[in-house]
């Protein structure tokens, strides 16, 4: 199994009222090709915190963050912008899909900016979002969608460009209980289908028993 993320001895503090937090104190966490990972923690332990610093999505941290082997901190803005774009995908627990486009154009559009022709990314946005039971939804807008549905859709956004690494915060926080077991079933399958690797956090632990590895973040270290 190749290694898709080295993250180690990653720090993040940040400063309220004066006062100093130290939200990550030493995380360790390698990831290797197709794993699925639950990261588990009460509100407020740093998870989200710490999918942002390996999503590239905030500086500020200390350690070190190896992303398909290269080293993020090395990279200036272009780099990570590139790396972001090419071997991440994103799920949030609010869909934060664009209102003014389709179910298909949202899922076509990440891979026109890497390079797609219109009539390929149209094939696998169809085939992705047909594989998550929307073949009959495609052109549908966001708020035409039920809460479960909109997941499906930010669900075949994240994988469309086939990324290494698949980021999730809360993908199902949004739902009831009976959707958000669905979406996440059918999240997990395409992710294995994919052959892509997952970083999941959640409350839940009941969804997280579904994944191949539990890690759990406990006074800003996992364990
Ligand atoms: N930009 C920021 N400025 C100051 N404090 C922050 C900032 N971002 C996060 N924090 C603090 O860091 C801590 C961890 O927050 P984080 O959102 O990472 O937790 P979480 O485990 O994802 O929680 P939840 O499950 O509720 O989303 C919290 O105490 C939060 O207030």
């Amino acid at each position: 199994m190749s290694e898709v993320l080295a993250v180690s001895a990653l720090s993040r503090s940040f400063t309220q009222g004066g006062a100093q937090i130290d939200v990550l104190r030493g995380v360790d966490l390698t990831v290797g090709s197709g794993e699925i990972v639950a990261l588990l923690g009460p509100s407020g332990t740093g998870k989200s915190t710490m999918l942002q610093a390996v999503g590239l999505l905030e500086g500020g941290y200390g350690g070190s963050i190896r992303l398909c082997g290269i080293e993020v901190a090395n990279e200036g803005n272009e780099g990570r912008t590139k790396l972001r774009r090419e071997k991440l995908g994103f799920v949030y627990q609010f869909h934060h899909l664009l209102p003014d486009f389709s179910a298909v154009e949202n899922v076509i559009l990440p891979q026109l900016i890497l390079g797609k022709t219109l009539e390929e990314a149209r094939a696998r946005a169809e085939s992705l979002l047909g594989s998550l039971g929307l073949a009959q939804r495609l052109d549908h807008k966001p708020s035409q969608l039920s809460g479960g549905e909109q997941q499906r859709v930010a669900v075949g956004r994240a994988l469309a460009n086939r990324p290494a690494l698949v980021l999730a915060d809360e993908p199902t926080g949004n739902l009831d209980e009976r959707t958000a077991d669905i979406v996440i079933d059918e999240f997990i399958r395409l992710v294995r289908e994919q052959g892509s690797a997952a970083v999941i956090a959640t409350h839940n632990e009941r969804l997280a028993a579904r994944m191949d590895r539990l890690v759990r973040l406990h006074d800003g270290k996992l364990e």
